[in-house]
């Protein structure tokens, strides 16, 4: 990274016109014969390129090299509620066993809350090297920033090089808070992850409306940060022997402060969440009206499945975005996903491609559903789904 750096002394009102009509956000402005680069800028260079030589210069930036070998290991956050261990942990510290082999680095757990006895011997049985155990009353609620303060000791006092976040509702908040501490990069919802040699962590991840896969890497600043959605990794077995220990350590009572108090705890009901369903059918705008979803729940009765959908009946208001497939909604794996009248953009498909079996109905023999899909019916949707009801009722054809 670099910054824009203004010449004043080759400004004037000639020169000072032309740079500002140059720039195409009109982030060049001149005041009190001064020229300066608002917030607008997004950095295009065009004043540096076509603008008057050298009243705009892009300076590199010129921060040391940091020492990569001074960073080691992989550490998973291990997202838990009263010591219960959120599933995307173990998940997590799969992909970590896998990145550390490549140039031999420990494979480390941080723990933070309260009643975590059970919960530090469980993730012994996953193959980590060291569990670091903060736990303390105080952090029996989780909140944002003292759970960041917590993890900003952890990584001061053991400096690893990768810091891996299952991309939940608290590890979305706790993981960009800890980053910025240490002014350094994170990469949200990767869906592959490769290690260097150098121990740079190549990180990849849609973009652009999951039209490109984005390689991101941090090569000069440690550690690296990412956060990675439940369910795209799969997580080891659990081994009946325990391997590695266990870390107590001492909380930074006096570098802990937040501004939220928990004064009570209200129970919401359990939710059906369809990032946990073994059977899904999902349902697309080959179906013509909210009616008509009365034969796919039907169907997902059937087969005791949850119901979910692509994002544009989200937009129609059948559904709540908790039943959106994708991207922008849940990535899912189970064992059977049926597909009905989807076309299988390849927004939808980021979030199911690793269910076990997917059977897709869609009239269009060309649809790319078909290139993901195991089994394929190429068919109407209204002519195939009663077959598929009668039968699975035990009907005659
Ligand atoms: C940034 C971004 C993020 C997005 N995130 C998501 C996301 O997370 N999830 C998501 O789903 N989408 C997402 N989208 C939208 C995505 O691009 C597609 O528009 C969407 O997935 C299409 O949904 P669909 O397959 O239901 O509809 P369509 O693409 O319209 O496909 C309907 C299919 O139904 C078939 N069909 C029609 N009638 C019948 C019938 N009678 N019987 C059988 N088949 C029939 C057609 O042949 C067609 O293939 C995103 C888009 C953007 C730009």
């Amino acid at each position: 990274m670099g910054a824009l750096k203004v010449h004043q002394n080759l400004v004037d009102e000639k020169t000072a016109e032309e740079m500002c009509s140059l720039c195409p956000f009109g982030a060049i402005t001149y005041e009190d014969g001064k020229l300066d680069i608002g917030a607008g800028c997004r950095m295009c260079k065009i004043c540096v390129k076509k603008g008057v030589p050298g009243v705009i210069t892009y300076e590199e930036d010129k921060s040391p090299l940091i020492d990569k070998t001074q960073w080691n290991g992989i550490t998973v956050y291990a997202e838990n509620e009263e010591g219960r261990i959120h599933p995307v942990t173990y998940e997590l510290i799969g992909k970590a066993r896998e990145l550390a082999a490549v140039n031999g680095q420990q494979v480390y757990v941080l723990l933070i809350g309260n009643g975590l006895e059970k919960a530090e011997e469980e993730l012994l049985h996953y193959g980590v090297d060291c569990v670091f155990s903060y736990e303390d009353a105080e952090l029996t609620e989780f909140a944002a920033a003292l759970y960041a303060d917590v993890v900003e000791d952890f990584v001061t006092k053991v400096q690893p090089s990768v810091m891996m976040f299952g991309a939940t509702m608290k590890g979305r908040s706790l993981a960009p808070r800890a980053a910025a501490r240490f002014r350094t990069g994170l990469t949200a919802d990767c869906t592959i992850l490769e290690m260097k040699e150098n121990t740079d962590l190549v990180q990849i991840r849609p973009a652009f409306g999951g039209n490109i896969m984005a390689q991101i890497i941090t090569p000069n600043s440690r550690p690296q940060f990412c956060t990675v959605r439940y369910k795209v990794f799969s997580a080891p077995k659990r081994n009946e022997a325990v391997s590695g220990a266990v870390k107590k350590m001492d909380v930074p009572r006096e570098k802990m402060s937040s501004g939220i108090q928990v004064l009570d705890r209200i129970e919401k009901p359990r939710e059906i969440d369809i990032a946990d369903a073994d059977t899904i059918v999902a349902v697309g705008r080959g179906i013509r009206s909210r009616n008509d979803l009365a034969m796919a729940a039907e169907l997902a009765d059937l087969l005791n499945a949850q119901l979910a959908c692509t994002r544009p009946l989200i937009e129609a208001g059948w559904f709540d975005a908790k039943h959106q497939i994708g991207l922008s909604g849940r990535t899912v794996k189970p064992k059977l996903l049926i597909t009905l009248g989807i076309s299988g953009s390849v927004q939808f498909v980021a979030g199911m491609r690793a269910a076990e079996c997917i059977i897709a109905v869609n009239s269009d023999k060309n649809a790319g559903i078909f290139d993901t899909a195991h089994y394929g019916i190429v068919g109407d949707l209204y002519e195939v789904l009663p077959v598929l009801l009668r039968h699975l009722k035990g009907g005659a054809r």
